[in-house]
């Protein structure tokens, strides 16, 4: 329960809601209150004068009799007629608060999450798997709306009218009242063990459900791979098992569905006989009236629900709580990287430094770079070539300050990085990853994403130098185009140039390739590399590549290995250490010919 009080900051905001909410919940039953109490009168009144009416033999009293009797219960009639709408009116007025509010706080919340995950280091998206970010922001947050909203009402519908109906009872008979009352606190624990039997139960079915949708997307996503190795049959088989497995879970649901109504059916029948039974011993003994009997009757059937509630709303608050924790244990973790006190925005020219940086990924404990010495003057183009593994792309991580390292300083125009605002630090340079992400959107938009305000032109014009606006335009709908499931698809090529597109709008003053043209052919390979030249020409540009690129003059060349620098200089310099560049090149330049760009 004490995971739930995270929530309270937002009852606060919306304190006047949930106060009308109550105040509407409180009025509504009142009114609801009213009819058994005219119940009881008219009950009364018949029985009172019932008698007396039978006695009179004169017609003419007879009817003037009936006639004025009509007349008082055509007013309980029409009072009792207009208190139910008015407990209906506040009924509505009561949603109207009290779920609108949960529907502001499901709002709140998600937001609230949303942007904390926006704030959370790449460390912590590592560690934790996608399904489960996503599913506590949808369905825990569902869960915490259940008890916001529906709980919270029907919370309060209970206190309320519990206290007000037993107070009526017990001012009327409280030995009537005690049978009455004892089979509901059992009707209550009875449905709070069959909904934690049945939220167990649907929790499996909602698993093997969505295991059931991956196995069918995966199938439908997978088609082709299936097709050719002629797996249809097996792919089958392997959905009918799964599937069988869910069938099975939800007749077992069924079962147990089944024993609800009945339950609770048998429960009302044991309150309503009793009433009548121990009631109607009452009215023998002249301890209560029969208007009383018939009011206890209604009273009962009203005390029915909200007994029924505690069960279902005691599950939903324990499953609440259970999903709040989750919640907090997200909204407590706090980034490893953020913004030192202090750090400044400062406008970067471009000098690169790594001062004997070593790092080692935390979670999992593999030592990326090693004492790593790297001098970039601002202008510089450098070539950072190496074996798969030896620590390439960490270099690009932990200049864009996604991890810091545990070892040395990243030095930008002398500033520990650490000292600058990580948004300043960030918005100066462009990096373009080795595994291309687009949105679902179209062209345009995922080109200007780093640079929300550049126009068209620029879109364009940043399209041309990755060399991919011809391909674009020859979409029917170009710039246009949406990408993604809905969308056009994509080649490899296409995506990494598009991607390559956004980071050249940014036109900061350093750059970051990394491996952005493995799925290029060399002949745009070669056109990318030559408007390349041109648009860096006074930036500094960091270009992490598998492949030598000798068309381009790089001041330096980097070869990695292991996460260590193991040969540096000029190509011609590379060339004469007849280290593994020059082996690198010689075998691009005999077996793999086609992938040296000159
Ligand atoms: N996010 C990560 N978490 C943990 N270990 C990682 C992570 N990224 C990379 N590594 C490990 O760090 C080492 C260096 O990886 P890195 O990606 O920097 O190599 P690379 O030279 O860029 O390789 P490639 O050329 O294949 O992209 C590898 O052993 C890799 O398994």
């Amino acid at each position: 329960m004490k995971h739930l009080a995270a929530l309270n900051i937002y009852f606060v905001k919306y304190k006047w809601l949930f106060s009308l909410g109550l105040l509407f919940t409180a009025i509504s039953i009142v009114f609801s209150i009213f009819q058994p109490v005219m119940v009881r009168q008219i009950f009364d009144l018949l029985s009172q004068n019932l008698d007396s009416y039978r006695m009179i033999s004169d017609t003419g009293i007879k009817g003037l009799f009936r006639a004025d009797f009509s007349r008082v219960l055509a007013f309980y009639g029409i009072t009792i007629l207009l208190s139910a709408l008015l407990s209906g009116f506040f009924m509505f007025l009561q949603r109207q608060t009290l779920i609108v509010m949960s529907r502001h706080i499901e709002f709140d919340l998600k937001n609230d999450i949303y942007q904390h995950y926006q704030v959370l280091d790449l460390n912590f998206f590592k560690m934790h798997r996608t399904g489960d970010l996503m599913s506590r922001i949808t369905e825990d947050v569902s869960r915490v709306r259940m008890y916001v909203g529906p709980a919270i009402m029907y919370s309060a519908r209970t206190v309320i009218m519990v206290v007000m109906i037993i107070y009526l009872m017990v001012k009327v008979n409280l030995e009537l009242t005690l049978y009455t009352l004892s089979p509901l606190p059992v009707l209550a624990l009875t449905i709070y063990f069959v909904n934690r039997v049945i939220h167990r139960k649907s929790e499996r079915i909602q698993a093997q459900l969505s295991n059931l949708t991956s196995i069918a997307q995966e199938s439908y996503s997978g088609i082709r791979v299936i097709k050719s190795y002629v797996q249809e049959d097996a792919s089958a088989q392997h959905f009918e098992q799964a599937s069988g497995e869910y069938r099975k879970s939800s007749v077992s649901l069924a079962k147990t569905d089944a024993l609800y109504q009945p339950s609770m059916s048998l429960m009302i029948g044991l309150s309503v006989i009793l009433t009548i039974f121990i009631g109607g011993i009452q009215v023998i003994r002249g301890n209560i009236t029969v208007g009383n009997l018939a009011e206890f009757v209604i009273y009962v059937n009203m005390l029915i629900f909200p007994f029924f509630s505690i069960g279902w709303v005691a599950s939903m608050i324990q499953r609440a709580a259970a999903s709040q924790q989750r919640i907090n244990e997200f909204l407590q973790t706090k980034p490893d990287i953020k913004d030192r006190p202090g750090a400044k925005d400062v406008t970067l020219k471009g000098h690169v430094r790594f001062e004997h940086v070593s790092f080692t990924y935390p979670h999992t404990g593999i030592k990326a770079i090693r004492d790593f010495d790297l001098d970039i003057q601002p202008g510089q183009k450098i070539a950072v070539i190496g074996r798969t593994g030896s620590g390439k792309s960490t270099l690009a991580q932990l200049l864009l300050r996604m991890y810091d390292p545990q070892q040395g300083r990243v030095l930008l125009d002398g500033h520990d990085i650490r000292d600058l605002r990580l948004e300043s630090l960030r918005s100066q340079i462009s990096y373009v990853p080795q595994d291309v992400f687009l949105f679902s959107d179209n062209i345009t938009n995922n080109i200007r994403f780093g640079a929300p305000a550049a126009g068209q032109e620029a879109v364009q014009q940043a399209a041309r130098q990755a060399s991919v606006e011809k391909d674009i335009l020859n979409f029917r709908e170009g710039f246009d185009t949406m990408i993604g499931e809905r969308g056009v698809t994509l080649s490899g090529g296409q995506k990494q140039r598009i991607s390559i597109a956004r980071a050249l709008i940014m036109d900061p003053n350093i750059m970051v390739f990394d491996d952005c043209l493995s799925a290029v052919d060399a002949r745009t390979e070669k056109e990318i590399i030559g408007n390349l030249y041109a648009y860096l020409k006074d930036k500094t540009a960091i270009i992490i590549t598998h492949r030598i690129f000798a068309l381009f003059e790089f001041d330096k060349v980097i070869v990695v290995d292991d996460g260590r620098i193991v040969e540096t200089g000029t190509h011609e310099e590379l060339m004469s250490l007849n280290g593994y560049y020059a082996e690198l090149y010689n075998r691009q330049q005999s077996g793999e010919e086609e992938s040296v760009t000159e």
